[in-house]
């Protein structure tokens, strides 16, 4: 799977295995609102819904999906993505992926992509509820209610009013958090090294470092991704700088805190309240925080309300089936987006873009250390990543099977390839062109194609000759001295190796210089006839070529 070529996306249909056109087939492994099969099923993809599978059970069946949607249960591992041979894309119906392997989704050329902000209102309020929850100890209160007690002198709790939050974390559900708190008339700080401090203005809070956080919040709540950064933010040293007494939240990821050290806080009353949604493990069926005085915890329920599951879900499939159906990205952690709209205007220079780096591919090898690509005219007004990222998937893929247009930026920085973008507005000779040059040891060498009727990719310039043909199919290119009857002797060859000719294109530096021949053959070209090519006179190369 070289590239996602127009058979694989855009069509709306899939190779199998018997190379009949089927439709696209996603799998839901997690359980997920019926909404988002229903919108598969309506956009003509085929889907099943096979949930609470043990790891070797999906193993076994993913090989068979273009698209794997889940939420969190499904681990996405490189070992799971090893059999996951059609896999094109891989659908987070939530915010959190760190249950998906992402280097090795993304060096098996496999876009994930996730719904930054289906549920992040939801996730902010749950934030809300346990924070009242730790300040009325609402479910200690009800257990005792309901267990008969009425112990009214039991429960004193605080107010939240003129209160400071702290956040670890001030993006999506962070700043919805302090807006909703800021209602309640807290006061809101803030530690987030990638917080501005105009954002920090916009939002109405103070930017701060953890140590003031720790040492001024009476409630803590965080809203960081797990990384190694953020691995054991709350440590026990961390824990200890706390003020006495403060009230903490986690609805984002298990991790964040030490546990066991949370529970001596908790017991030496350094900390008066935790309330976890998330646990370093997970399912957490036991924990040495359980039982706790003024421990609450929740089942990972930040996402759980009807209205985030909704969003989610229409959101997940309309990506999935838009990048599966057109070639549209959107919400992708590992590949720049593009939209369903710019994808079809794309498409054909993402066509020809490939097809250029394929050229130099073949015909230059592991000669290219770099490559610049220039767009002009009509081709500068669109998003340049997708055609980069075409242009390497064509070069790479003449020695790699695994490149594709995901992971061949990364390929190419692995390897040492030096990638240069470069837009000229304006038009040159051609109303739109993409020009791709690559460096070698010996030089420079350049090849720039155009779209007739903005749709048919053409190669017009090969190393500074000037030529008009189509890449496609089985080709050759020859390189010769331009002398009289070379094009008949050449014609004699391919015909008596039962080669027949579909298109010819020539173009030469100057009379009686370089010739250039681009030869579009019906089937493969035979070793042997390439040696007998070579030998005829005049002839400097010659390069069977494979688009
Ligand atoms: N409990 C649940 O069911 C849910 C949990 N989540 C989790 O909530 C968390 C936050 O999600 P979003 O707000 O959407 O993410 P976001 O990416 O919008 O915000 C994360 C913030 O953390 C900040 N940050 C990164 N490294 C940091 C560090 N070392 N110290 C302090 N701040 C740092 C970032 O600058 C960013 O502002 C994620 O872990 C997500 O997985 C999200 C949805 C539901
Ligand atoms: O899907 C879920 O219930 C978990 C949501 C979550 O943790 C996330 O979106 O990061």
């Amino acid at each position: 799977m070289p590239f996602y070529t127009q058979e694989q996306l855009g069509s709306g249909l899939r190779r199998n295995t018997e190379h009949q056109m089927t439709q696209p087939k996603v799998l839901i492994s997690d359980k997920m609102d019926p909404r988002a099969a229903a919108i598969f099923r309506e956009r003509g993809i085929q889907v099943d819904e096979i949930t609470g599978k043990t790891p070797e059970e999906l193993a076994a069946i993913i090989g068979d999906y273009d698209g794997l949607a889940i939420r969190s249960s499904t681990k996405a591992t490189a070992k799971l993505l090893d059999q996951a041979t059609n896999l094109k894309v891989i659908g987070r119906a939530g915010i959190g992926v760190d249950n998906v392997d992402i280097p090795a989704a993304t060096a098996r050329g496999i876009v994930v992509m996730n719904t930054p902000f289906g549920n992040s209102i939801t996730t902010a309020e749950h934030a809300i509820a346990l924070m009242f929850a730790l300040a009325r100890q609402l479910p200690e209160a009800d257990a005792s209610t309901q267990a008969g007690k009425w112990e009214k002198n039991r429960f004193m709790g605080v107010e939240l009013t003129a209160k400071t939050l702290g956040l670890i974390g001030a993006g999506n559900i962070g700043s919805i958090v302090a807006s909703r708190a800021l209602g309640l008339k807290m006061k809101v700080i803030a530690f987030d090294p990638f917080l501005s401090p105009e954002r920090a203005l916009e939002l109405g809070i103070e930017k701060v470092e953890l140590d003031q956080l720790l040492a001024r919040a009476d409630f803590i709540t965080l809203h960081t991704p797990l990384t190694d950064q953020t691995r054991g933010i709350l440590s026990r040293e961390a824990l200890a700088k706390t003020k006495k007494g403060v009230r903490i939240i986690n609805c984002a990821r298990g991790g964040l805190i030490d546990e066991a050290a949370l529970k001596d806080a908790l017991e030496s009353g350094q900390v008066a309240g935790a309330a976890l949604d998330v646990f370093e493990t997970e399912p957490a069926t036991a924990s040495p925080l359980f039982g706790t005085p003024g421990f609450v915890s929740t089942p990972h329920l930040g996402a759980s309300t009807t209205e985030a599951q909704v969003n989610v879900a229409i959101q997940v499939a309309e990506q999935m089936s838009d990048f599966l159906l057109l070639g549209g990205v959107t919400n992708a952690i590992n590949m720049p987006s593009l939209s369903a709209e710019e994808a079809p205007r794309l498409k054909p220079y993402m066509a020809l873009a490939e097809k250029l780096g394929r050229l130099l591919g073949q015909v230059l090898g592991e000669q290219v250390r770099g490559v610049s690509i220039e767009v002009e005219g009509a081709a500068a007004q669109l998003n340049q990543k997708p055609i980069t990222g075409a242009v390497l998937a064509g070069l790479m893929g003449t020695y790699s099977q695994t490149v594709n247009m995901v992971n061949a930026p990364v390929l190419a920085k692995e390897r040492g390839l030096d990638v240069k973008e470069i837009r000229h507005e304006r038009e040159g000779d051609y109303q739109t062109l993409v020009r791709v040059t690559a460096s070698t040891p010996g030089g420079e060498r350049c090849v720039s194609g155009t779209l007739f009727g903005n749709a048919a990719p053409r190669l017009v310039d090969i190393f500074g000759v000037a030529v008009e043909a189509e890449l496609g199919g089985h080709m050759l290119y020859i390189v010769n001295n331009d002398t009289p009857g070379f094009i008949g002797k050449l014609g004699t060859a391919l015909g008596q190796a039962g080669l027949n000719i579909a298109t010819f294109n020539l173009g030469r530096r100057a009379a009686g210089g370089e010739a250039v021949a681009l030869v579009a053959v019906d089937d493969p070209v035979p070793a042997e006839l390439v040696q007998q090519l070579c030998a005829l006179d005049g002839v400097r190369e010659v390069v069977p070529l494979n688009f």
